[in-house]
């Protein structure tokens, strides 16, 4: 038998996990390791270990909420915004109680944070009982909890508002989607609470929760309709880790006293073994460039199809290998959709780049500027990917196609 630890500097916990789960049932760290286990460096030996944790909190009340919301779905409880993309008591609340968790657990520096919504239809007369019913959903969720703290309207759009940060090569930002796949989230389907961290211009941290997603295999039927009503078993519900340089972590969403383990992308080079992973809305991927993509790879499988970020998450476990994202021309793709996600498979040993090779950059500002689309492989697979996206994106479909 043998084990293969890479060590870090910080103290390894002396107990090793061996995984069972976390995994659609393929091995978890593949290189040359026979068996599986689980490395937790202590959270105080990492540089960001601290900020680590209060994300890990945050995210993990954020996605309470969201569940809450979920679970009781009505149409009036849903805005559409001007670009025509949804927006729920659960985006806004949940911007609110991260934004309080992150100010919490450090409240001597001031927050900065890029993240997807602002307060403007909220102050409106006509969002007046929206906000009241998110300071009610809020304050329940602290409740429960036992955080032992009351907000009050006023509170809470003060706290969505935090997320106004213009972000930048210095400094530190936080950057948060409160819920990734809104659509998702309405349809019943996959969505995802993302957090990251940037300093001086680099994701050093990422989060997601994924409170529809199987810890376990994961199917064509997860990415539907349907996925949220499954949701309640102790083996649904994924939270996603990352700190740079320290590798990717899973663990269940619902228990904090888990023990994370590592996560690796699937190491895999032969296309016609790969499964690929894209938006079910084909107006934010073109469904048509991503089939001419897997053509020209010799990808035989057919897509998987799932909202949000949790495709990153996926890819970073090995339960897909390859990951595409060919949004309309004039699109500009925003940090928040991505930040998360990015670091998670990076350190999972995955490749996150725009058709053109180059790496997401996330210190310009709130948008990302792309040559193209985006595409995340494991190294092998991805030097296929680009050679493909040369021959065929070169020209991306206009949207909808
Ligand atoms: N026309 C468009 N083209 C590309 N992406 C779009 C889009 N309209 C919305 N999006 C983005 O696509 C995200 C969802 O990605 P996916 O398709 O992978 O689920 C949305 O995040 P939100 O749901 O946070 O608004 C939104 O930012
Ligand atoms: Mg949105
Ligand atoms: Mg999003
Ligand atoms: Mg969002």
């Amino acid at each position: 038998m043998q084990i293969s630890l890479r060590q870090h500097s910080g103290r390894v916990r002396s107990t090793y996990t061996v995984v069972t789960r976390l995994c659609c049932g393929r091995p978890l760290v593949r290189p040359r390791a026979s068996v599986n286990v689980a490395v937790d460096v202590a959270p105080q030996t990492l540089q960001y270990g601290k900020e680590l944790e209060n994300a890990k909190v945050a995210v993990r009340l954020a996605s309470k909420l969201c569940q809450i919301v979920q679970r009781q779905l009505s149409a009036e409880e849903r805005a559409d915004k001007k670009d025509d993309s949804p927006v729920t008591v659960a985006d806004y609340g949940a911007q609110a109680v991260v934004a309080w968790a992150l100010q919490r657990a450090d409240p001597s520096s001031r927050l900065s944070m890029v993240a997807e919504e602002d307060s403007a239809e909220l102050r409106q007369p006509a969002g007046r009982n929206m906000l009241e019913r998110i300071t009610q959903l809020i304050n329940s969720v602290f409740a429960e909890a036992k955080v032992g703290v009351v907000l009050t309207p006023e509170e809470v759009l003060k706290l969505i508002d935090l997320g106004d940060s213009q972000g930048g090569p210095t400094g530190r930002h936080w950057v948060l989607d409160p819920i990734d796949g809104t659509r998702g989230f309405v349809g019943m389907r996959q969505y995802a609470v993302c957090l990251g961290m940037l300093q001086d211009g680099e994701v050093v941290l990422g989060v997601l929760g994924c409170p529809n997603l199987p810890q376990g295999p994961v199917g064509e039927q997860d990415g539907q309709e349907g996925a949220a009503q499954r949701a309640g078993g102790s083996d649904v519900g994924c939270l996603f880790s990352a700190h740079r340089n320290y590798g990717a972590y899973a663990a269940p969403l619902w228990d904090e006293h888990a023990e994370p383990v590592r996560i690796q992308v699937e190491d895999l080079s032969n296309p016609r073994e790969a499964r690929f992973m894209e938006s079910v809305e084909s107006r934010h991927s073109s469904h048509s460039t991503t089939a001419a993509m897997a053509e020209e790879l010799g990808v035989v499988l057919p897509p998987l199809r799932m909202d949000s970020q949790v495709k990153y998450g996926l890819l970073s476990r090995g339960c897909a290998s390859i990951f595409m994202r060919f949004p309309p021309p004039t699109y500009k793709e925003k940090i928040w959709d991505h930040a998360a996600g990015f670091v998670i498979v990076e350190e999972a040993g995955g490749r996150v780049t725009d058709a053109g090779g180059a790496r997401l950059d996330f210190s310009r500002g709130r948008f990302l500027q792309l040559d193209r689309g985006i595409i995340a492989a494991p190294p092998a697979l991805h030097k296929q990917l680009l050679q493909a996206a040369s021959k065929v994106a070169a020209a991306p479909l206009p949207s909808g196609q």
